[in-house]
């Protein structure tokens, strides 16, 4: 699917570093047909010293060279960069934006006429091949670049196509998601630690615990308080830490966070 297809990356920042890693190991392309540039001199110089891949100048270079632009600067630089390459993209490559809340009407209003372009969100998990993503289309996107588009994040993990109306809510929930379970997971160490357990032994029991139970909720496809009923013994331990969590009120501060981290993103998009 991506023969001789050159995929360029505009930022090469966390995400751009995680797509950039995913995709070299799941060789779905060989690092010389991966170009970056970014601002950072010493971003571009660790992502060549890393993974090999070539460094070009400036953002009008990645875009007269490459097939696929990927777009992962900031949401306040975004526009900046597609003033930059508007006059450099004759040849119709395909545009995806990484950026948290900008809309497909903006990127195709600041791009020439009929430049195909999608919307994605990613997650740091692709770092590992273990991301979840998902992909709205804008207007002109021929099927087949869409395939391709998909077959990027797929490489990297999961990926789905939505509809746009789903993608700020997407970017609360398994954008930022990341950083709501590391947190429980960095807490969960602690509190290990706290009753006095060796911080490496905490840590790798966590680890395994948050791995374990993900899988077999994807495996069982069961409800999640099916699988948590099976841990908690009528008065047993767990139900006594469950308790403490439920008068924390955990689960709506959980829920609020999303929602907090959509309606960010929506804002975003009118005003980065
Ligand atoms: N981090 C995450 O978990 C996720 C982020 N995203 C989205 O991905 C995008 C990138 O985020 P992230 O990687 O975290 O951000 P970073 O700041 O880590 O990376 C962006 C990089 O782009 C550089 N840059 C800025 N302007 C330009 C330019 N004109 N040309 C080339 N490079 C430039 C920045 O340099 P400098 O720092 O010097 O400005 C920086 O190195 C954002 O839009 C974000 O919303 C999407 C999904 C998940
Ligand atoms: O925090 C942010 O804005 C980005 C978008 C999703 C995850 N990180």
């Amino acid at each position: 699917m991506f023969e001789q297809v050159h995929i360029g990356f505009i930022g090469g920042g966390n995400m751009g570093e995680a797509l950039i890693r995913g995709l070299l190991k799941a060789r779905l392309v060989p690092p010389e047909r991966v170009h970056v540039c970014d601002v950072s001199k010493s971003r571009t110089a660790h992502l060549a010293a890393a993974y090999g891949v070539s460094i070009l100048e400036d953002e009008a270079r990645i875009a007269s060279s490459c097939g696929i632009v990927v777009i992962a600067v900031k949401p306040q630089n975004v526009f900046q960069v597609l003033e930059r390459i508007r006059d450099h993209l004759a040849h119709r490559p395909l545009i995806v934006s990484i950026a948290a809340g900008v809309s497909l009407s903006s990127l195709v209003e600041a791009l020439p006429a009929e430049t195909p372009a999608v919307r994605a969100m990613p997650n740091t998990p692709a770092l590992v091949l273990q991301g979840a993503s998902a992909l709205a289309r804008g207007p002109c996107v021929a099927d087949r670049q869409m395939a391709q588009a998909l077959a990027l994040f797929k490489a990297v993990g999961i990926a789905l196509e939505v509809e746009e109306q789903w993608m700020d809510a997407v970017t609360g929930l398994s954008g930022s998601g990341p950083a709501y379970i590391l947190l429980v997971l960095e807490s969960l160490v602690d509190g290990g630690v706290l009753m006095g357990l060796p911080r490496a032994i905490a840590r790798d029991l966590v680890v395994q615990t948050a791995l374990g139970t993900a899988a077999m909720l994807r495996e069982t496809g069961k409800h999640p308080a099916e699988l948590k009923d099976l841990v908690t013994s009528p008065g047993g331990t767990t139900i006594h830490g469950l308790q403490v969590l439920e008068d924390s009120g955990i689960r709506g501060g959980i829920m609020t966070a999303v929602q907090a981290a959509a309606l960010r993103s929506r804002q975003l998009g009118k005003n980065p």
